[in-house]
């Protein structure tokens, strides 16, 4: 006879039964409170799942959240995903927003706003056919940016650039979305950027610097204890707001005064479709054009940085850029599949540097997950650090090695990708993002050579944003 264990299923274990985070949670508050932050949390997370394993419980700031890392366990969390899941609200950012009496874009609403306000945003951020609209205005500014760095380069003696690529990086993302977003260049890559756009990225770094600090303590404290924290975050919304409510008011009034013949960004077609109020669009402006520079700047810079350590892998993806450059700059569209191993790049620099280190749901119906029961309304959060430097999911973890996304031998399901999310309420700019990343190393890779004296594995650090600590020095080389 079947042994009766074997046969019937495990007990659901209870939610009390979870493993807990073993540091107090004032001593946490405390530690934050005096760094100004957390940017070493997602290590601290990594050396608690070593501890407690692949799912624990943590009392932070107010409720109980429950901490995952195993793709299995974010592919059960979208099974029970509704038509619009909860993500939680990051306060600091709401409260400007309710301070100034400001409409939320789709980041920061939950519910059916959410879902009527995303249906309108998809077709023209995220849909295949507004990608074939915006791929040809990435490429040109790719195209210049590669120009540029070639003049540059041959300009010195020893036709090669040694220098920190991040700026430069900035401003291509800041470019390159801004045309995508209101149709209209900036001028950042040939020029010094204007007095307006230097502010807005310094304003871009205090908001996120700012943001982890009032984001980790309860409200009723940090009002008093991070009161200057609080002004710097706000002084550094109106700066962002200011930025791009004049790009608001230009393209409003050149849209009032004539209807634009062709295509002209995501913001022309979302006001002449005029399914959303302006406040609206207005508010999701912000979240696109602010979501747009840090989160794909950090990624350029890593990859290339990696490309610079492991000279065989850039070239292998340099052979696959030279193979495809005819076709791509006939059709730029192709970028997006005759590039595979570099796109595999992209992925592989995703799971070792997620830069959106956290993906986060509020479960809506009772889930269970690891055999622990989890009540509707428990905030779930999974760490995409500890998920991708997981040997049991990737092995060999620590080596960068695109060709692993590219292997038909491991069955890759999809779950292993997760540096854009998951699901329905998964990144809006993933392929913006892309776009922008994979033409910028098409167009590089292809003409010149990268490489650094730096060996050290890049130290990541949390300011809302996972980013680098520091920025390595790169040498561009022409070919031939
Ligand atoms: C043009 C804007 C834009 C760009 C560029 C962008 N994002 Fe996003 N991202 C968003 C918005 C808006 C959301 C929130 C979507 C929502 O809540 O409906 C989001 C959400 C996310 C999420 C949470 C998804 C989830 O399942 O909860 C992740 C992870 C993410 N982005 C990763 C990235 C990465 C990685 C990059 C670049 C390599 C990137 N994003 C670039 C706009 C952008
Ligand atoms: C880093 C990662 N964090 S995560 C995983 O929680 O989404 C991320 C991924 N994609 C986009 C972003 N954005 C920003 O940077 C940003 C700035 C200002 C505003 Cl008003 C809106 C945003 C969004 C949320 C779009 C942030």
């Amino acid at each position: 006879a079947v042994l009766a264990s074997e046969a019937a299923p495990k007990t659901v274990r209870p939610f009390e039964a979870i493993p807990l985070y073993p540091g107090n949670k004032w001593m946490w508050m405390l530690q934050v409170w005096r760094n100004q932050g957390s940017e070493n949390l997602h290590m601290e997370l990594h050396r608690t799942f070593q501890e407690l394993g692949p799912i624990f419980r943590f009392s932070g700031g107010g409720q109980q959240v429950v901490w995952l890392m195993l793709p299995e366990d974010v592919a059960r969390l979208q099974t029970t995903e509704d038509l619009q899941p909860q993500r939680m609200i990051t306060t600091p950012w709401l409260m400007y927003r309710q301070h100034r009496r400001q409409k939320c874009g789709v980041f920061l609403m939950n519910g059916p706003e959410w879902r009527s306000q995303r249906m309108a945003l998809n077709p023209e951020v995220l849909s295949p056919q507004a990608m074939r609209k915006f791929i040809p205005m990435v490429d040109k500014v790719a195209r210049e940016f590669t120009q540029v760095l070639r003049s540059k380069v041959e300009q010195n003696a020893r036709g090669s650039l040694t220098l920190d690529m991040m700026p430069k990086l900035f401003h291509y993302t800041m470019e390159a979305s801004n045309m995508v977003i209101f149709g209209e260049r900036l001028g950042l890559l040939r020029h010094t950027p204007s007095p307006g756009s230097q502010n807005f990225l310094l304003s871009l770094k205090t908001m996120f610097m700012s943001t982890v600090p009032l984001m980790s303590l309860p409200l009723r404290l940090s009002r008093w204890v991070s009161a200057a924290t609080w002004q710097e975050h706000f002084k550094a919304w109106d700066c962002i707001y200011k930025h791009v409510n004049s790009s608001m008011e230009k393209i409003y009034q050149e849209l009032s005064l004539g209807r634009p013949q062709h295509y002209s960004g995501i913001v022309a077609e979302l006001m002449t479709q005029a399914e959303m109020p302006l406040d609206s669009i207005r508010a999701n402006s912000i979240e696109l054009v602010t979501g747009s520079v840090d989160t794909t700047t950090y990624p350029l810079l890593l990859t290339l940085y990696e490309l610079a350590r492991n000279p065989q892998v850039q070239q292998a993806v340099r052979e696959e850029s030279l193979a495809a450059q005819a076709l791509v700059s006939e059709q730029p569209q192709k970028v997006m599949t005759e590039l595979p191993l570099l796109r595999a790049a992209l992925k592989e620099t995703l799971r070792l540097y997620p830069v959106g280190v956290f993906v986060d749901r509020r479960v809506s119906s009772d889930v269970v997950l690891r055999n622990y029961h989890i009540p509707a309304g428990t905030p779930v959060k999974v760490s995409l650090y500890s998920l991708g430097r997981n040997p049991n999911t990737f092995p060999r973890p620590e080596r960068y090695h695109p060709q692993r996304w590219l292997d038909k031998r491991v069955p890759r399901n999809t779950f292993q990708h997760l540096g854009f999310g998951f699901g329905v309420r998964q990144c809006l700019g993933r392929r913006l993002a892309e776009v922008e990343m994979v033409l910028l190393l098409h167009h590089v890779l292809k003409d010149f050579l990268v490489e650094t004296l730096v060996r050290e594995d890049p130290k990541m650090i949390y300011h809302f944003v996972l980013q680098p600590s520091t920025s390595p020095l790169l040498t561009f080389r022409t070919i031939n």
